[in-house]
């Protein structure tokens, strides 16, 4: 019998369109592990909400193998002295894997590859970080002209099927209980409601995209409104890779109606990950160094308004309603991630870190890559466009973008309130003694943000 292989399962969490285990099946038994690894990451160890999608996800995983005649192998700690550990125990030396692009995935990959035979297989992604270039060989900074140059490499290859049986090795490793692993929240249980939204693992994912087929070729005009259900929710799910980008582009690319908007966001995950790849400490370091001049309020003396952001309590109702559906789903519809960011930066002065580290606990879908690219950018310190003087209106992008009815829904207090003044109860002086006034006024805000962006320019 051929030496058994391990098959080292990170946000990849899946059986279809899986090329590390398709490698592993051709060599001889497998076996599944994943590694839970609480110290590699540091500051961006997972956070809670996604400990929970992971408890889930794993269970769903485990499930999968077990109708094919293997099981999910769990391990805690470092994951190269898990994966040697594993290896001696079970006399396999090869691993295969899927590659992933951030920092403590790569510091781990080469760690690993120091000690055992390490296969990293592509399949996270559309194209692999670098494959698309200028004509000059560097890498795009801005997205529009990636997402074109990224278009004239689709459709990515078909997705491969799942495998209806795996061999397993004549004796099984000890695996760790994942119940043991306490990655539920207990007291209090905040993710009471997370159930209602979410199924996750590989089924839940495919239902997500089998439902929204009938609607993505609607995305270009629903996509906006987050009082529609216009987007697909599919954001956990390729985070945790339960589903490959490419398995999402050949199914959603032959709906009827016109899906191309939908599949140029596919691309701003590309591209997300091409920068972190690039830039590997792009969540936590401005990548326009002007920036690190900037005068932002000290957390002490804006503790008030940021405790306010986030429990949703801005006096803003579409920036309360966007932090109480993230508080109580795990997930903000995008246009109003959008505000939100743009709120907490420019309205409150507060450093996009602070805000990008509140939606990484609390988020289902938090992705280093898509996190740290989206709250720099919306900053101005990113390496596209500076936008940070493109101060966004909250209380015009409410009844713009058709708010009344998402705000009816998260924000109770005003839920009596017609659609006219519901964007902006105290303007129409019919706030109602339950919901807490503007921490600030939009103009004030607005001449503090451009005040102290000119100063960080000197
Ligand atoms: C401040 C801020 C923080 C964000 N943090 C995250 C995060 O931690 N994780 C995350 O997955 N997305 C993040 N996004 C991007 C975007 O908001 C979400 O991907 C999207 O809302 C997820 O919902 P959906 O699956 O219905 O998206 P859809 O509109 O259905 O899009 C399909 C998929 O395309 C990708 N995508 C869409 N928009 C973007 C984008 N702007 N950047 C990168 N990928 C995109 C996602 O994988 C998404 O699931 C952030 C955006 C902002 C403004």
């Amino acid at each position: 019998m051929a030496d058994p292989v391990i098959l080292w399962f990170r946000q990849d969490l899946r059986l279809s369109d899986q090329a590390a285990l398709a490698a592993a099946l051709g060599e001889g038994p497998v076996i599944p592990v994943y590694i839970l690894d609480d110290d590699a990451p540091r500051q961006w160890k997972m956070g809670a909400a996604q400990r929970w999608w992971l408890h889930y996800s794993l269970k769903s995983l485990d499930k999968n193998l077990r109708e094919r005649g293997s099981r999910l192998i769990l391990r805690r700690g470092d994951c190269a002295e898990e994966l040697q550990q594993l290896a001696r125990e079970t006399c396999s030396q090869r691993v295969h894997a899927l590659a992933h692009y951030e920092p403590w995935w790569r510091n781990a990959e080469k760690a690993v590859g120091q000690r055992l035979d390490l296969q990293l297989h592509d399949g996270g992604l559309l194209l692999p970080p670098g494959c698309v270039r200028t004509s000059g060989g560097d890498l795009y900074q801005i997205y529009t002209p990636f997402m074109r140059a990224t278009m004239l490499h689709m459709p990515p290859s078909k997705p491969s099927p799942t495998p209806s049986r795996i061999d397993s090795p004549s004796r099984w490793p000890h695996s760790d209980s994942l119940d043991e692993w306490d990655l539920l929240p207990s007291r209090p249980n905040w993710a009471e409601a997370f159930a209602n939204d979410w199924m996750p693992g590989e089924a839940g994912a495919r239902d997500r995209v089998s439902s929204f087929l009938d609607e993505a070729g609607d995305y270009d005009l629903a996509r906006n409104l987050p009082s529609a259900e216009g987007t697909s929710r599919l954001s956990p799910h390729l985070h945790f890779g339960e589903v490959s980008p490419a398995y999402v582009w050949h199914r959603i690319s032959g709906v009827p109606g016109d899906p191309t908007t939908f599949l140029k966001e596919l691309i701003w995950r590309d591209y997300a990950h091409t920068q972190i790849w690039a830039l590997p400490a792009y969540g936590s370091k401005n990548a326009r160094s002007v920036f690190d001049q900037m005068p932002w309020r000290d957390l002490r003396e804006a503790k008030g308004d940021f405790i306010a952001w986030k429990k949703g309590r801005t006096g803003y109702p579409i920036v309360d309603a966007g932090m109480r559906q993230l508080w109580t789903t795990g997930w903000m519809h995008n246009r109003v991630r959008m505000i939100v960011a743009s709120f907490l930066i420019k309205h409150l002065l507060i450093d996009w870190r602070h805000g990008a580290q509140w939606f990484w606990d609390t988020l289902v879908d938090a992705d280093y890559a898509n996190n740290s690219v989206n709250w720099q950018w919306v900053a101005g310190s990113g390496v596209d466009a500076n936008m940070f003087s493109r101060i966004m209106a909250p209380l015009t992008q409410s009844p713009k973008f058709e708010a009344a009815d998402y705000i009816r829904q998260w924000v109770p207090e005003l839920a009596h309130l017609d659609d006219k003044v519901i964007h902006d109860p105290d303007s129409y002086d019919v706030r109602p003694s339950a919901y807490p006034p503007k921490r600030i006024g939009h103009r004030e805000a607005r001449e503090r943000a451009l005040a102290a962006y000119q100063q960080s320019r000197g």
